[in-house]
Order: structure tokens, then sequence, then C-alpha cells
């Protein structure tokens, strides 16, 4: 028989209906059997598009353009309807909502299974396995509704496994996800993938997570060309320069490699992961000095700082700029349920203070309540009265607009917020809730800083995954609210984005905002936060300074891990410099990379 590739495009462009220009454009590869291939871009550059046109979406269900010939196991995506097509591809899409549809966590599962007649005793088979696999099998009768963004993330990749087809398609599968989740998923990739008999193709912004498994690169510009189609490591290695000038990921220890070279130190070859990098540090005598002067890590964070309180005060810890005793929120004995008077108690007894201008990340594996506490904190969901206090109000007592001008807010999932038809009007209308004047120039400002001038016009639902959560960011600062709360900031982002993002984060907090952050990304966390609140099972573990927090064994004990140039450089710790490498990941944002 002769070869037939599972996927091949031949000269695929993409247009969607109303963009100015295809992205992606004149593409053309194809993936065997056994391979797993890593599609890197800048956001917005067309991966998310690419992966529709990868199991018939694109040109069957999505309204868009399609040039150029996709094949998939032979079949002309043109010619099959998606039903068929969907035989060979599964799917885990960037926004694991959009393809939830039923009521039982049980019922997602069988549903794609049992439209293709698979007989029932099968499928029940499938399902069973997938759930176990997902770690959700024990939520089988639960409504899909009531997982958190990880359960949710969870179930799209259980859904798709269970579809059992040859190729499996994942666009960021893992960014919802806590340590524990990744490693699951990245465990039944590579079972999928050690059977030689599978494909993967991955969008995803964890390098670190990615790099031990994936073979292939494929690599488009800010144009949607592709640019790369290499082998993962020599590619990452050999061209990591131009990697980063595209505004891309990296593995963090490459980054960090990276940084270091730009001082003087040259690591050969250039490491990959957190082991690579601890044997390439092992081997250097010193580090250079002027690291740490030229690093712009505030070093507040990583000065002397009252203990860790782990019964849930902050007790006098504050911020750089924060005067003791004065605090932005304040939580006391907060207890909140969700879904109703008879929901379950997702939060108990949190006692939290945060200073003025400190800069907060709440961390916590999937469903620790993380969420649940950033939105009782900023009144998005009904906390009971007295329990919260926001610069000196109750969110449960005043009305909406006098909640904005104290803090903006950021949700996990960008859609939920938007409420305008263009993208302009969405950050316009933010500006009028809050009264403020001038709002033509502040929203070209804001437009400009976030790279969406060009989509000023655009319906905010048919953004791209990272331009949406730009937008959804804008609207939350442009009205300079002196608090704000995001969840998930720098998901979906490209390395460029993120960086900008968190840059712009610290302008504001040095200038006295308030920020939290929720975040499952502990080297973001190191790199930007002041203070770490961590959640287990809807309790305040503990709470503290950011170096404390991270040196200590809450982190562990929580189910988390520590971020990844912590664990290469623990053995460095006697070094003096040696936590200026653990926060290297920052790179400049490279003007050649801004698209
Ligand atoms: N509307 C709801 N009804 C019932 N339970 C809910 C509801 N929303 C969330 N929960 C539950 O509350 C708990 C905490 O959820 P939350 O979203 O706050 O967690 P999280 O730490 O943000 O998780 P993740 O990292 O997965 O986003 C979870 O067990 C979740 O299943
Ligand atoms: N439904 C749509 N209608 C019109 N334009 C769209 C639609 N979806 C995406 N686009 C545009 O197409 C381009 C490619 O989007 P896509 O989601 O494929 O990018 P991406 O590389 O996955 O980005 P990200 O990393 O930010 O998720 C973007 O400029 C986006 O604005």
């Amino acid at each position: 028989m002769p070869h037939v590739p599972l996927l091949e495009l031949d000269r695929v462009s993409i247009r969607h209906e109303g963009a100015e220009r295809a992205t992606p454009v004149d593409v053309s590869f194809e993936v065997a059997r056994g391979e797993v291939v890593l599609i890197l871009g800048p956001s917005g550059c067309g991966k998310s598009t690419l992966t529709l046109a990868l199991d018939g979406l694109v040109p069957h269900a999505v309204p868009a353009a399609l040039e150029g010939t996709v094949r998939i196991a032979g079949l002309d995506t043109r010619e099959h309807p998606v039903g068929v097509l969907s035989e060979h591809v599964g799917m885990v899409f960037q926004d694991p909502d959009a393809q939830i549809v039923t009521g039982t966590v049980l019922d997602e599962v069988c549903f794609a299974p049992e439209n293709q007649l698979v007989e029932a005793s099968e499928v029940l088979e499938r399902a069973e396995r997938a759930l176990k696999l997902v770690g959700l099998w024990d939520r089988r009768a639960e409504n899909p509704d009531t997982l958190s963004g990880g359960g949710r993330q969870r179930l799209a990749i259980a859904c798709a496994l269970a579809m059992s087809a040859p190729v499996l398609v994942l666009d960021e599968p893992t960014a919802n996800l806590d340590p524990a989740g990744i490693d699951e998923v990245y465990a039944v990739l590579r079972e999928l993938a050690s059977d030689r008999d599978h494909a993967v193709v991955l969008v995803e912004h964890n390098l670190d997570a990615a790099v031990d498994l994936v073979d292939r690169v494929i690599v488009l510009d800010a144009d949607g060309r592709l640019v790369i189609d290499g082998p993962a490591r020599e590619t990452l290695r050999d061209r990591a320069d131009e990697l980063v000038a595209l505004g891309v990921w990296l593995p963090v220890s490459t980054l960090a490699a990276l940084r270091l070279r730009d001082a003087g130190v040259v690591l050969e070859p250039l490491p990959l992961s957190p082991a690579e990098l601890a044997a390439a540090l092992d081997a250097q005598p010193s580090l250079p000095a002027p690291l740490s002067a030229s690093s712009p890590v505030r070093s507040t964070a990583l000065s002397p700082r009252p203990t860790l309180a782990t019964g849930g005060q902050t007790g006098t810890a504050t911020g750089g700029h924060a005067v003791a005793g004065e605090h932005a929120i304040r939580a006391r004995a907060l207890s909140v349920r969700r879904g109703g008077r008879r929901g379950p108690v997702v939060i108990e007894g949190v006692d939290l203070e945060v200073a003025r201008a400190d800069f907060l990340a709440i961390v916590g594996t999937n469903g620790a309540g993380k969420t649940s506490l950033l939105q009782a904190l900023a009144g998005v969901i009904p906390a009971p009265p007295g329990t919260v206090d926001v610069l000196g109000v109750d969110p449960a007592r005043c009305d909406a607009g006098e909640r904005a001008r104290r803090i903006g807010f950021v949700f996990q999932n960008p859609e939920h917020q938007f409420i305008a038809p263009t993208v302009a009007e969405e950050l316009a209308q933010s500006l009028q809730l809050h009264g403020a004047g001038d709002v033509e120039p502040r929203v070209g400002a804001m437009l400009r800083r976030f790279g969406l001038e060009a989509l000023r016009d655009q319906h905010p639902f048919l953004l791209s995954g990272g331009q949406k959560r730009r937008l959804s960011v804008g609207t939350a600062l442009i009205a300079g609210a002196p608090v704000l709360a995001l969840d998930e900031p720098t998901f979906g982002q490209d390395r460029a984005r993120a960086s900008e993002l968190l840059d712009m984060l610290r302008t504001l907090n040095d200038d006295g905002t308030t920020v939290l952050v929720v975040t499952h990304d502990l080297q973001l966390v190191a790199d930007y936060a002041s203070h770490i609140a961590v959640m287990g099972d809807g309790r305040l573990l503990g709470v503290g300074p950011a170096g404390e927090v991270l040196a200590g064994p809450l982190i562990e004990q929580s189910g988390l891990r520590h971020p990844p140039l912590a664990r290469a450089t623990r053995g460095l710790q006697r070094h003096p410099d040696w936590h200026t490498v653990t926060r290297m990941s920052q790179l400049p944002v490279s003007s050649k990379g801004d698209s």
C-alpha cells in the first residue's frame, strides 16, 4: 500500500470571514504516524485557525475561506463531512467551554463516540478509561459547569481521547492545569506517541512541559508563514535567537541561559530543561556580579521579610510602597458557596489582608478555590456582607459602578466579560462606566499598547485567544482602578506579549496599584509577585512574601512544584548570585518580535 500521511497540508491559506488577511499563509507540511509536532508562533499568527483545518471545521463549520488542500488520512477535507473526518482526528480546543454540550461529565465523554455509532459497551469502556486517565472518573455524574477551569480542560481532553482517533490535535491543552494535571496530560500523550501508531499535533506555550515529548517543531511568523520545520531539540537550540526575535516562548531554562549569555556566561550546549541547566551551571565556577545589578527584578521580594504566617494572616507583610497596616483588600472569616444557597462551600474561613501596592499571586492546584477567592474579593460573586473590604467599602453592598472604580477584574475566560460589538467600543465602555473623559485618545493608546489597532473594529468574539486576553486585560487597565484582579492574565500569550503585559502590571504596581493575579505559572510568580497566597481545598494554606513562600515547604505541600529555574539552581543556593538566575525567564521584549 502506498504511504499515506495522517495529515497532509499543501499550500494552505485560511482567511476568516471579515478578516483583512489570511493567517496562516501558504503553509505546507505532512504529519506521519508516530510523530509529535509542536506548532509555535506569535499571537494571532494563525495557530488555532490551522488546527481548525486539521479536522475539517475549516471549511465546513467555521466561516472562513480555505485555499490549498488539506488531506486527513488521504481524504480531501473539502470532499468529506466533519463527521467522517472526525473518526481520524480528535480535537481539544483552546477554550474547553466551546466543546461542552451535555449535562454530565460522563455524557460529555460518551457524546462523540455515540454519534459515531460506536457500540454502547465500547463507548462506556472508552469513557471510563479516558476519565480515569484525566482524574475525573469520580466526578462523572456531575454537571461540567460545576468543574473548575482546569477540570473542564481535563474533560475536554478525555472527550478527545474517547474518540480513539489516530490523530490528536490539542490547542493549548495545559494552559489551565496544575503541575499534576500537566504531568497527567503529558503522560497520556507520551503513551499515545509511544505506540508509533498515533500522531499528536500540539499548540502549546508551556515548552517546559512539551520539550521532552515533541519530535518536531513547525514555526509560523507573525504573518502566518511557515518559517521553520525541523527536529525539536536541534531547532530550539540552534535557532533560539530567531525564535526569541519572533516573540515565541522557549523553555525557561533556555531563556535563562540566553540571559546569562548576554552577561558573558556561555553555556554549551544551550540547556532545554532544568536538569540540563543545572548541569551546565555546575560546570561554571562563578556567575558574573553585574547580573544582579542589571536584573530588572525588584529586590523587595528577596529582601528579609516577616515570617510566613500559615494561619491565614499576612501579619505585617507589606509591599514596597505600602504603609504598614494600610490595606487595599481585607477578608475576615470569608466563606463562599457556589451554585446557589444549597451549593457547595468552595471557600472556607479565609482571613487575608492585601496591603496597598502589593503584587499578590494566588496559587494552588486545580479546584483549590483560587478563582472563587478572587471573584469573592472583587465582588464578582457574592460574599457574605461584612466579610470583605476593598478600600473601605464592602463589595457586597455597593453598586457595579462603585465596585468598578475600585477594582478592575479580568475573568479566566475573557469572553465572559465582552459586552460591546467592537474592540474599540469594548474599551470605551469600560471608561464610560467609570465616568472618565478623553475616551478616544485613551482607547487609541490602549489599542497601540496591546497591538490591537488593526482590529479596532473587529467583534471581540472573533479575536484569537491571545488577542481576547489582551483586550480583557486592557478593559480592566484602561480605567486606572487602584486595585486590579486578574485571573490567569498571561494565559494563551506568546512570550513577547506576556512579558509586555507583566511589565505593564509591574509599572502600575510600582506606581501604587494593588495587583492580584491567579496563576498556575510559578515562574511568573517568582519573577513578578511580591507576595504569594497558597490555596488548597477552599482554604488559605498560607500567605507571605514571595521569596519566603517559594523557598519554604508550602509550595510542594500544596501539590504544586517549584518554578523550573528554582529547581535548576537549587544546588547553587550557596552561590551569592543564585537567585538572579532563578529569576531570569524574562528576556527583554524584542522589537523585531513585536507583531
Ligand atoms: N458554579 C459552581 N457550582 C458548584 N461548584 C462550583 C461552581 N464553580 C466552581 N465550583 C467548585 O468550586 C471549587 C473551586 O473552584 P475554583 O474555580 O475556584 O478553583 P480554582 O482553584 O480556580 O481552579 P482552576 O485552577 O482549575 O481554575 C471546585 O471544586 C469547583 O468544582
Ligand atoms: N472567527 C474569526 N473571525 C475573524 N477573524 C478571526 C477569527 N478567529 C481568528 N481571527 C483572526 O485570525 C488571526 C489568527 O487567529 P488564531 O486564533 O488562529 O491565532 P493564534 O496564532 O492561535 O493566536 P493566539 O496565540 O493568540 O491564540 C487573528 O488575527 C485573529 O484576529
